[in-house]
């Protein structure tokens, strides 16, 4: 979806935004918004895309609501490993035995539009690269 209303646009406004409120994630994680969740442990919650833009996308967030990645660091390895770890492994249990594509979207650039930091990953159907 192009223009100002689609995602790119919605980034942009979220881009100004960036760390001032909760997100939508936020409510996800405390329940107060309803979300169809495939696993969640103590540093990190899974759930399914609201919009989903492959026949399986499904988030990878953590707890922790770090805004971007451009904003982690070193004592963030541990976490961000968990991620990787948690999304290969919910893949496995989606069935994405042909492979998938994992996205983190960073910025205004990287149209970014829920700044907490999440993984996307998109399986069960050919992606194609370059990326837009
Ligand atoms: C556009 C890529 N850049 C990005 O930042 O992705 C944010 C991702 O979060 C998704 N999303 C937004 N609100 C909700 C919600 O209430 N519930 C769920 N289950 N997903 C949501 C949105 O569809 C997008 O793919």
């Amino acid at each position: 979806a192009g223009g100002q209303d689609g995602e790119v646009g919605k980034a942009q406004r979220a881009a100004a935004e960036v760390g001032t409120e909760p997100t939508i994630f936020s409510r996800i994680i405390a329940r107060s918004v309803p979300a169809t969740i495939l696993y969640e442990d103590d540093e990190c919650l899974v759930f399914r895309d609201v919009a989903p833009q492959a026949p399986v996308h499904f988030l990878v967030i953590p707890k922790r609501p770090i805004p971007r990645l451009s904003l982690v660091g070193p004592q963030d390895a541990q976490l961000l490993g968990h991620l990787m770890v948690v999304a290969a492994r919910t893949a496995q249990a989606e069935g994405l035995s042909d492979g998938y594509r994992l996205v983190i979207n960073d910025g205004k650039h990287g149209a970014q539009s829920v700044y907490h930091l999440h993984l996307h990953v998109l399986g069960g159907r050919q992606m194609s690269w370059p990326p837009g």
